[in-house]
């Protein structure tokens, strides 16, 4: 007793993150975002990292992180390099980390322009042949992850910063419905999973946002079905959308009947981050917690990697980084890190509050390893059809290339959709 106690004192005063075998732990970030009343506090991360034993064992901790998400081995570059060809092994690796661990897993993500093989982007697909092969690739990895994934991000970033449709080989070929239908296809290998659509600079009111909120009810209006949608949250020092901002922009798409989350936060500076920089950090972390925690239906926050070690921004953003609440030396970033504590509120006392509290050193039995979500979303708006066929208002395919399984083909030139016939008359 003498020996765990020394020991437990000893890792306190040296700063170590990790949590002593023997010890629970009753605080960290995800505790007190369990004890706000959200799902979960993750953290993205890729198969690489793994090997690293002391990034491993910080990604391990429940009291820190309730959730992972795989930041590149779900992709379609990564799961069908080839057509018809899957390769799951990076996934599983991270799906059975999470089970492992007892973490939930937000899946990321079906159908993007980025990441996106050579033979999809310059495969010069028609209409209906690009359509099977989204809904084949949608369908041979939402099979192999079914009961897996709480969350998909079904689609990502099909937007352009004024809100209209990017150009991708799915709008160009397909149109605006390749989303709608992407929704439906995923909905019915995996009904169980939350299905999201999850985009960048959409975390403020404008012409973004409110395109992706024509998005959600565009998906309604086909009859299908989209549980929530995420903001990604790369955010720059100083130029963080403020508390507010983000609240009332999060509560336009709850008012649609979706769930919300942030699903890629990290608050990048120029380096080396000044001390001004990280004072001006933490508050930008607080205001973006304080947002999620104002937000009943915001589910969590995911942050893109928990250490600058293996963030992406460094890489992409020439320059810039620090963006994450642990240092390249994995390190916590004391500032950072309570700035987010608390953010989210009080440490739970009296003993376990939540799950997460309870369980933050022993993952719990397999059988609990996909850590569904008790927390129903709102019911779908009154003109949703989930139920019976997809056959919709837009059916009426003049301004569109629907098709959707159904057959209003790109270049036809029918007016009218015959619900019965399941064709363009
Ligand atoms: O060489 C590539 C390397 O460039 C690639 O980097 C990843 C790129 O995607 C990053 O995640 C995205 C960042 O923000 C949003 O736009 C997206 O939703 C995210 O998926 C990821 O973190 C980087 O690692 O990785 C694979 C290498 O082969």
């Amino acid at each position: 007793m003498a020996f765990v106690t020394a020991l437990t004192v000893l890792l306190a005063a040296t700063g170590s993150s990790a949590t002593p075998f023997n010890r629970r732990a009753t605080d960290g970030l995800n505790i007190r975002a369990v004890a706000a009343g959200k799902q979960y506090f993750g953290s993205a991360t890729d198969n690489g990292e793994l090997s690293n034993s002391a990034y491993l064992s910080g990604l391990s901790n429940t009291a820190d992180f309730g959730q992972i998400t795989p930041g590149n081995s779900m992709k379609w570059d990564s799961i069908e390099p080839s057509r018809g060809s899957f390769s799951y092994s990076g996934g599983d690796t991270i799906q059975q980390l999470a089970v492992k661990n007892g973490q939930k897993l937000r899946c990321h993500t079906l159908v993007w322009h980025s990441q996106l093989p050579n033979w999809v982007s310059n495969g010069g697909f028609d209409n209906a042949t690009l359509i099977s092969v989204m809904k084949n690739h949608i369908t041979n990895e939402m099979t192999h992850y079914k009961g897996k994934c709480f969350h998909w991000d079904v689609v990502n970033e099909a937007l352009n910063e004024d809100g209209t449709f990017r150009s991708s080989v799915f709008y160009n070929t397909i149109g605006p419905a390749f989303i709608p239908i992407a929704f439906a296809t995923a909905a019915s290998v995996d009904p169980d999973a939350k299905l999201y659509y999850n985009d960048y600079n959409t975390e403020n009111a404008g012409s973004k946002s409110t395109g992706a909120q024509n998005i959600v009810k565009l998906i309604k209006q086909y009859g299908a079905k989209i549980d929530g949608v995420g903001f990604q949250s790369h955010f720059i020092v100083g130029s963080t959308p403020s508390q507010s901002a983000q609240v009332s922009n999060m509560n336009a798409f709850v008012s649609l009947g979706v769930e919300v989350a942030i699903t890629e936060l990290d608050i990048r500076t120029n380096t080396p981050a000044t001390s001004s920089a990280v004072a001006q950090q933490a508050k930008d972390y607080a205001a973006t917690i304080g947002a999620c925690k104002a937000v009943a239906k915001c589910v969590g926050v995911t942050i893109w990697d928990y250490t600058d070690k293996y963030s992406w921004i460094p890489g992409v953003f020439s320059g810039q980084g620090s963006a994450l609440p642990w240092d390249d030396n994995l390190n916590k970033k004391t500032d950072i890190y309570n700035a987010i504590l608390n953010a989210w509120g009080s440490a739970p006392t009296g003993g376990a509050t939540s799950s997460a509290a309870s369980s933050a050193t022993v993952a719990p039995p397999a059988s609990t390893s996909a850590v569904r979500s008790t927390t129903t979303s709102a019911a779908p708006a009154a003109t949703s059809s989930a139920a019976g066929p997809v056959v919709a208002k837009w059916g009426q395919c003049g301004g569109v290339n629907w098709n959707g399984g159904t057959v209003c083909e790109s270049g036809s030139s029918c007016t009218k959709f015959n619900d019965y016939y399941s064709q363009c008359i």
